[in-house]
């Protein structure tokens, strides 16, 4: 080895002796220098050297240009010329990262990155993109590269080597053949050094970028750097241009993303909206590779990068484009409009009310901002002759300002104020304050309308705050989900609401006050009153029955014949001490007045009510109670305690208020708020100095009876991120009274009514979530009543014979999941999501608001791949993992 490489240096050392003017000095080893630049002074070779012309740099332009089209004509028989990209081209900009943050790199901390990107940003101040390359079509990337680069005609052999950062510095061409889709498919051992970045600098909705994106939802599952298939494996996408990257190659192509998610060649480009909603929100492939802080700092550049922001020409406030000063303005203010997206806009600056363009007011931002153009008349298409600053109002905002008494027939012109004061135009005289009662604001958050802070100095305090923090950390807070749970009457729907409002977990602020909890006991008090009068009522009935049956026993007639026959004892006979009290409640209830006299007269009927339940007679009508219409199961829960419910002192336990029908039913609208901690399942990357926001929820719960009127009800939702739907699955064989008394079985009412609501366009674009509840009523019911009772479920055949009713119940439960999936596919070509519950459990209900939680966060994620695997697959696979929840 040794004698081989002093060898080797002779041969070098007489090859520079030959080059070297005669007598110079030979440069010692350190001081060689085997550039190009070493000028030859020789004697003349027998060959041809090749040629490197000086690269014209143009000042402050930037413009080093280079792309050529390696000829195949010197060495490659194909006829396909082989697009060679160089740098530079004055549209791009070089980028020194590639080499630093880009390929084959261990990651750097983003810090390190982001020094590298603004150097790179500086320098060359334009779009980025040294490289010009497609993963889909050979086709559109010529034609790109003709359109770019058709005057840059450096030949280089295909056989020039090929370097990745060579090319990127300048100092080395690199080679790029252009793949087809099915050679990047069948080939994973491809290089992957490809970018569609070309595709990122089109206009947003451009054609161009709609192929790109048809042709990358047909395989978001391969990894555009390695073509690694693996669809279970998870992907991250690129913000920009949207290709993918599996968990080994995403810090390759990647870098140390100092804009978030972007390949590297995408930097400095704008994102496609559809991934602004998930700006600076980590998946969990990321959470994964990268540490705890390097994820802080990716989510936090990512979202407040300036390439990331909105820029003025997408927002159109009052008809008129923004100028980027005015955007500054009101992302700047100290309340800008959260969540801003793309779009136009109309903006009331005195009153402070924003909304999109022939749309509802969304929210309140801050007043008296310089923006976009004069606030039209009919900006929110409004239709109701009655005029604020000039808008017409919508029929909603009309129907709010009536129920806060604010006089306003047609034609009226009010001035409001950001205060919410407002006076008649031209008459000078402040008439009161739309928003002052907490009752208003109340409906104006049922309606989604929004409201002004309660403390208007608290506005300015939190201004303060607001505006020295960034606009992505601001919109992060006051961000409100709002979840309409829905079902028919005795779905339990009321009782998953109690659970939600009561679980202590999901508490926001929101406890039942004192005078809610006492309504809740007069409520229970009454209920109880109710039962006794139904049981009373079935005794009766039952006791006739059986006088008939021992008459036609004893003898020949149809009915009792005697006054002795009549009066015969049954089993349902009362003992006569309460047939007066029974009287009397049965006419109380036939006149529907039960309220008048309940619960005052309580205490003094709570030991009469205790003992007639406790009387023989009753007991045994309450063995019948199934034949009971509307007797629920709960009557013994709280008939058992007369005495103590009915007592002064009682307090309805969490048990009762879960337990108590009614609770929700005034005005058959009820909501609450409460939020989650959404640091789970990546809890670690925070501390506890930096916790996360909540996210803050509102469950709206309606109940059936609050329906009748439900289509002008439902257009108040439209801006709900879940409908719930709740099924009693034991409803399958309980009959119901429609609209016209007609019997209908229940679970049939309850399918169309889902449908009605699936269909209603206000709920177009909402996932919706079925909840299969009482499942263990459920259980106990399919062994003695055959699924098939319910007409819809006739051709239900259980695999085999089931002894075990856990086995059948959970096969029929799963076979009703798919029913209602079919059904609501076959509708909305979308998949629905299925839960199954126990509302009165409490463990039951949280999971199925976790499992809403998750599908919420994976709406707004859309893209992952795992999520997306599972819809092209099959609308029936497993859509969720929530542990504790079973779905099919
Ligand atoms: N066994 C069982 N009973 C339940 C379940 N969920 C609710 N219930 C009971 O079913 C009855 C009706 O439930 P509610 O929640 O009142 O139903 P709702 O009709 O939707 O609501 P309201 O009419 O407002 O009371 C009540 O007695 C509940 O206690 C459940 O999962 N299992």
């Amino acid at each position: 080895m040794a004698s081989e490489s002093i060898e080797e240096d002779k041969k070098w050392e007489a090859m520079l002796r030959r080059m070297l003017p005669t007598g110079a000095p030979l440069p010692d080893e350190d001081h060689l220098d085997y550039s190009f630049a070493v000028e030859y002074a020789g004697p003349p070779v027998p060959y041809d050297v090749p040629r490197v012309d000086p690269l014209e740099i143009a000042c402050g332009g930037g413009s080093i240009r280079t792309l050529s089209i390696a000829s195949s004509a010197s060495d490659h028989a194909s006829a396909v010329a082989v697009p060679v990209a160089m740098p530079v081209h004055h549209r791009f900009p070089m980028f020194s990262r590639v080499r630093n943050g880009g390929f084959n790199r261990e990651p750097r901390s983003p810090v390190e990155s982001q020094r590298s990107s603004s150097v790179s940003r500086t320098q060359f101040d334009s779009r980025s993109g040294e490289v010009v390359r497609s993963d889909f079509s050979l086709e559109v990337a010529e034609r790109e590269v003709t359109a770019d680069f058709s005057d840059s005609v450096t030949p280089i052999p295909k056989s020039a080597p090929l370097g990745r950062g060579g090319a990127v510095e300048g100092k080395r061409p690199i080679t790029v053949t252009f793949r087809t889709l099915k050679d990047s498919e069948d080939d994973h051992d491809y290089d992957g050094y490809l970018s569609s970045q070309s595709v990122a600098t089109e206009p947003v909705g451009s054609p161009f970028a709609s192929v790109h994106s048809a042709n990358t939802s047909k395989k978001r599952w391969i990894c555009s750097r390695c073509g690694n298939r693996n669809r279970l494996k998870e992907k991250e996408a690129c913000f920009v241009c949207d290709s993918r990257y599996c968990s080994n190659c995403v810090l390759k192509a990647m870098g140390s993303m100092p804009e978030g998610r972007k390949c590297v060649s995408c930097i400095g480009m704008p994102i496609h909206e559809s991934r602004r909603s998930t700006l600076g929100k980590c998946s969990r492939m990321l959470s994964r590779v990268c540490s705890p802080l390097e994820i802080k700092q990716i989510m936090r550049a990512e979202k407040e990068c300036a390439a990331n922001q909105l820029r003025p020409e997408q927002l159109i406030v009052n008809g008129r484009q923004l100028r980027q000063e005015e955007l500054a303005e009101i992302l700047g203010c100290p309340i800008p409009p959260q969540k801003l997206k793309p779009g136009r806009y109309w903006y009331d600056k005195d009153s402070g009310l924003w909304g999109k363009e022939g749309e509802k007011p969304d929210k309140i931002v801050s007043s008296k901002l310089n923006i976009g153009g004069k606030l039209q008349t009919e900006a929110s298409n409004g239709s109701t002759r009655v005029y604020m600053n000039g808008r017409e109002i919508t029929k909603v905002e009309l129907r709010v300002l009536k129920l806060a008494n604010v006089q306003c027939p047609r034609d009226t012109h009010f001035w409001v104020y950001d205060d919410g004061s407002y006076e008649e135009e031209g008459q000078n005289n402040i008439k009161g304050n739309i928003w002052g009662k907490a009752s208003t604001r109340l409906v104006c958050s049922l309606f989604s309308l929004p409201v002004p802070p309660n403390n208007p100095s608290g506005v300015e305090e939190n201004a303060t705050n607001h505006s020295t923090r960034s606009v992505p950390e601001y919109l992060e807070h006051g961000r409100v989900q709002k979840l309409l749970l829905f079902g028919m009457e005795g779905s339990g729907t009321a009782t998953l609401f109690k659970q939600a409002c009561l679980s202590a977990k999901f508490l926001y602020g929101n406890k039942f006050s004192t005078e809610e909890v006492q309504d809740i006991k007069l409520m229970i008090q009454s209920n109880m009153y109710k039962y006794l009068s139904i049981l009373l009522e079935g005794r009766e009935q039952f006791e006739e029955e059986a006088r008939k049956q021992s008459t036609s026993l004893d003898g020949e007639g149809s009915g009792p014949e005697t006054e002795a026959d009549e009066n015969k004892p049954t089993i349902y006979s009362i003992n006569q001490r309460f047939k007066h009290f029974s009287n009397w409640l049965l006419e109380i209830m036939a006149t529907g007045d039960l309220e008048a006299f309940f619960p005052a007269a309580t205490r003094e009927y709570a030991p009469m009510v205790d003992e007639i339940w406790r009387d023989h007679a009753v007991q045994e009508t309450y063995k019948r109670k199934e034949e009971l219409h509307n007797f629920p199961d709960v009557a013994k829960y709280f008939l058992d305690r007369a005495i103590e419910i009915s007592s002064n002192e009682y307090e309805p336990s969490e048990k009762d208020i879960i337990f108590a029908e009614g609770v929700t039913q005034c005005n058959g609208v009820a909501f609450m708020d409460f939020s989650f901690d959404d640091r789970s399942p990546m809890s670690e990357i925070y501390n506890n100095d930096n916790p996360p926001p909540l996210t803050k929820y509102q469950l709206i719960c309606i109940n059936s009876k609050g329906l009748h009127d439900r289509c002008k009800w439902l257009e108040m939702f439209e801006d709900v991120r879940v409908v719930i739907f709740c099924v009693a699955l034991s409803d399958y064989d309980q009959m119901w009274p429609n609209s016209t008394g007609e019997l209908r079985n229940k679970m049939l009412v309850s399918r169309d009514l889902f449908k009605s609501l699936v269909r209603h366009p206000c709920f177009k674009d909402t996932p919706f979530v079925l909840l299969l509840n009482k499942y263990d009523a459920f259980e106990d019911k399919i062994n003695k009543a055959p699924l098939s009772t319910c007409e819809w479920f006739g051709d239900f055949s259980p695999v085999r014979p089931h002894h075990n009713y856990h086995a059948l119940a959970q096969q029929a439960y799963y076979y009703i999941a798919v029913r209602f999936k079919e059904l609501y596919y076959s509708i909305t070509g979308q998949k629905l999501f299925v839960g199954q519950t126990r509302a009165r459990d409490r463990a039951s209900v949280d999971e199925a608001f976790k499992y809403i939680r998750e599908i919420i966060k994976w709406e707004d994620e859309k893209d992952d791949d795992v999520y997306e695997i599972n819809q092209e697959d099959s609308f029936y696979s497993t859509e969720m993992s929530s542990p504790n929840i079973r779905q099919e």
